[in-house]
């Protein structure tokens, strides 16, 4: 019996009844089920169905690592890469069909496209910032949104470090006039980084491993965030932005993009720097105010900058794409002196693309064979332990729903003539999620289950795996 207007199409076309390989009449199969009993293989996950593996369809954009690639294969699942991020029209087309997404920081996922995504589970953010998803409207229709929590946060650190001594050495100015024939051996207004102070915005992952790094080469570390947070070594938290800005040598900043970071560097905390302090971001094009920065760079009241994102950013690699019609100041910026630009690359290396390759694409798999989303970042997080192979007649309900009174009544009403082995609810905002283990069902009881709860009001999506 095939189950049709499926909210959460994961479900969409899958047919209820079991598939062919879940079929155990023959003896020998018969043997290896009681051989399995028998050798305790009863602790091995259960593959859930309705879906088999090969139904489902991940699309993966701006060359996600094939750590990832390997992982979804491995689960049997159809994988579809590009190197670069789609036109908008293109992802509306190839969003309509898939399970999952994978992209990085380029894809722009707005509540317009995500609308066309009828078949979606799941996002993976292949990197840490997920301001370029909406996570709420995902949320909404019952899209799970995950990221890698901190895996490219030492390849920023250590991009970081090699600015701060390439800008107070103007390693490149040197290194484009030899390029370009000329000799200019100076030390005037060349510095050692030992000394120094560095004032870090924003102290998570990034800022604090920077903290490390910078105090190893001898600098002072103040830092500056919204939240009191344990210094490192002998870093120094400063109750104010101004306070930071005031003593730091080097500024540098760790934030996410959100209204509050927006433009959080302007003319006025740039006149509040040192003169001759040094600027650099490489955390979201929207942190800084890069007009404003151009007046005091002229002025060389600020000595010099270093910028791995913009506020626009092209969506693949291509020569002549950095220019004015990106951000009308590109023209200016570039013929300044002693500006390190480049092409959003804090995060990528070997090291931290293959990790979170492979982290985010576990987080992804589990979510969609077993609906587990801790660590995600737009739901709340649950977990149960996974169903066991001698589980057989287990089925697990993944209820995601709006968070009004009276829902768990009326799922629990649904399943009162079903043993509940297990149940774990949790909101988060106006969002709930609930997810239940109930045993002794039938494959006929499933598609009535299925259809009452695809009835219920506060219903958001229903997948039931078994
Ligand atoms: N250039 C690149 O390739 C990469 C850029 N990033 C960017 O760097 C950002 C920071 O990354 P993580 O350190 O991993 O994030 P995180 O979440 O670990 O740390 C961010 C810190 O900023 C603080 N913060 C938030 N709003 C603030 C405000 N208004 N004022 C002061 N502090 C504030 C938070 O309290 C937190 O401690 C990411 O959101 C991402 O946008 C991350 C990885 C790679
Ligand atoms: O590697 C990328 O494309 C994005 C890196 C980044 O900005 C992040 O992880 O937030």
């Amino acid at each position: 019996m095939n189950i049709i207007n499926l909210q959460n199409a994961a479900q969409q076309d899958i047919t209820f009844e079991p598939k062919a390989d879940t079929i155990s009449a023959s003896p020998i199969q018969t043997f290896i089920d009681s051989l399995r009993h028998r050798l305790s293989v009863s602790r091995q996950p259960k593959a859930l169905k309705p879906f088999s593996p090969g139904d489902i369809k991940i699309l993966l954009l701006e060359n996600v690592n094939q750590s990832a690639t390997n992982i979804f294969q491995e689960q049997g699942y159809q994988v579809e890469s590009y190197n670069g991020a789609l036109t908008e029209d293109c992802l509306i087309e190839k969003i309509k069909d898939v399970h999952a997404i994978g992209i990085r920081s380029k894809t722009k996922l707005t509540a317009k496209i995500l609308e066309h995504a009828k078949k979606l589970i799941v996002i993976g953010c292949f990197c840490i910032g997920t301001n370029q998803v909406d996570i709420d409207y995902a949320a909404s229709i019952g899209v799970a949104v995950f990221k890698s929590p901190f895996s490219n946060s030492r390849s920023v650190a250590e991009l970081v470090i090699a600015e701060i001594i390439t800008l107070a050495r103007q390693i490149g100015d040197r290194s484009i006039e030899l390029h370009t024939g000329t000799w200019n051996k100076v030390s005037s207004r060349c510095w050692e980084v030992r000394g120094k102070t560095l004032g870090i915005i924003g102290y998570g992952h990034i800022g604090s491993q920077l903290s490390v790094l910078a105090e190893s080469l001898g600098m002072h570390v103040l830092y500056y965030d919204i939240v009191t947070i344990m210094p490192l070594g002998t870093a120094k938290q400063m109750s104010t932005l101004n306070e930071l800005l005031n003593k730091a040598d080097f500024v540098t900043c760790h934030v996410p993009a959100t209204p509050e970071t927006k433009n959080m560097l302007s003319a006025p905390q740039f006149s509040a720097m040192k003169d001759g302090a040094y600027v650099i971001n490489a955390s979201r094009g929207t942190v800084v105010d890069i007009s404003s920065l151009l007046t005091v760079m002229k002025a060389e009241k600020v000595a010099g900058a270093a910028f791995d994102v913009f506020p626009s950013e092209p969506a693949n690699n291509a020569s002549g794409v950095y220019n004015d019609t990106l951000n009308n100041w590109t023209s200016e910026l570039i013929s300044l002196p002693n500006v390190i630009l480049t092409p959003h690359i804090g995060g990528s290396t070997e090291e931290a693309q293959c990790v979170i390759g492979n982290e985010v694409a576990h987080m992804l798999s589990k979510y969609i064979n077993e609906g587990t989303s801790v660590s995600s970042v737009n739901l709340p997080e649950i977990s149960l332990k996974t169903l066991a192979l001698d589980k057989e007649n287990t089925v697990r309900i993944l209820y995601i729903h709006k968070n009004i009174p009276g829902v768990l009544k009326t799922v629990n009403d649904i399943l009162a003539d079903h043993n509940i082995d297990k149940q774990f609810s949790d909101s988060r905002d106006n969002i709930a999620y609930l997810m239940i283990d109930i045993s002794s069902v039938s494959q006929d009881e499933i598609k009535q289950l299925y259809d009452s709860l695809n009835q219920t009001n506060a219903k958001i999506s229903v997948r039931i795996l078994y």
